[in-house]
């Protein structure tokens, strides 16, 4: 059965903090194509990597990677809050294969997820519930993190995994490229930000206003250029996409997290879900890029691409 990728970054503060209207028509025209490119594969399935922004998965018990068996949306930000549209039986025999491989992978009857899914969904298909999903989260910001080489071992589990569906499966990578919107880092956040990052599930709407509109207003200043968080870097986020392209995703192996943060910021691991993405792909034999978008949108914090992929006949 055929594979397929679409890889996109997500921001909460589209339709939030926005660009001139050129840039979001740019931004338009690329999920349109996104779509259509995902309208003619027709998925039975899609497998969706995604962060969290400690909305939906806490320090209280941090796994490196989960998948879903049933998922929550949480609704930050405005995306659709319930139940997501999972296929238990493909989750279990993708956790199952996953595991049977090597790759320890958590599992979940009740996982919460956020924007970094909800966004994703409902940009490229419309809906949390649109299309039969299995979601697998992949820490992205919590230290410590993994080497993204295993991020690249899990990736290709999840695709040999796939292959044994019997579905039309696509990939979906939500997140990153370059940025570092202001998300606290547990060593250095004060002690009640602490045990919100441990336990902070069920915010009140107050809670949940303030934190959104920190981001919001982080935003603006670094459209205006009076931001302290790192700056976007395009160039690193235009070899990533090169790199991915060329099939040859092992040398990412060599990048080292601590070059991630140095180069494109914090959230920049959130790229992990794009090297899931390929790496999945890439356990069906090579593939093609069919279409890339990428710009910089400091308003949306946001090195931003959309890019995707199809299986080459050999
Ligand atoms: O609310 C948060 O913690 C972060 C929100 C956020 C902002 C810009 C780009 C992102 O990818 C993102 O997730
Ligand atoms: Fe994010």
């Amino acid at each position: 059965m055929p594979v397929a990728l679409c890889t996109m970054s997500h921001s909460p503060l589209m339709g939030r903090n926005d660009p001139a209207q050129t840039v979001i028509d740019d931004v338009d025209a690329a999920f349109e194509n996104a779509r259509t490119f995902i309208a003619d594969f027709a998925p039975d399935l899609i497998v969706i990597f995604a962060p969290d922004h400690y909305n939906g998965v806490y320090y209280d018990l941090m796994p490196p990677f989960c998948i879903g068996a049933a998922a929550q949306s949480v609704g930050d930000y405005g995306t659709e809050s319930g139940p997501l549209n999972v296929d238990r039986d493909a989750a279990y025999a993708l956790a199952r294969e996953v595991l049977a491989s090597g790759v320890d992978v958590a599992f979940s009857e009740r996982m919460h997820v956020d924007h970094g899914f909800a966004q994703a969904l409902q940009l490229l298909v419309g809906s949390i519930t649109a299309v039969p999903t299995v979601p697998i989260f992949i820490n992205s910001v919590a230290e410590p993190l993994g080497p993204v080489s295993r991020v690249r071992l899990l990736g290709e589990a999840v695709g040999r995994a796939a292959a044994n569906l019997n579905k039309r499966v696509l990939f979906v990578g939500s997140g990153g490229l370059s940025h570092d919107p202001p998300v606290p880092q547990f060593a250095t956040a004060p002690a009640e930000v602490k045990e919100k990052l441990i336990d902070g599930r069920n915010p009140t709407e107050a809670e949940r206003n303030a934190r959104e509109q920190r981001v919001i207003d982080a935003g603006r200043d670094f459209a205006a250029g009076v931001a302290t968080i790192a700056p976007l870097n395009p160039h690193w986020d235009r070899n990533l996409l090169d790199v991915l392209a060329s099939g040859e995703i092992e040398q990412i192996d060599s990048w080292t997290n601590e070059w991630f943060v140095e180069q494109a910021g914090h959230s920049s691991h959130e790229v992990r879900t794009w090297i899931a993405a390929y790496a999945a792909m890439s356990a069906a034999g090579k593939y093609r890029v069919t279409s890339t978008f990428y710009r910089e949108i400091p308003e949306w914090i946001a090195g931003f691409g959309i890019s995707t992929a199809v299986a080459v006949d050999e």
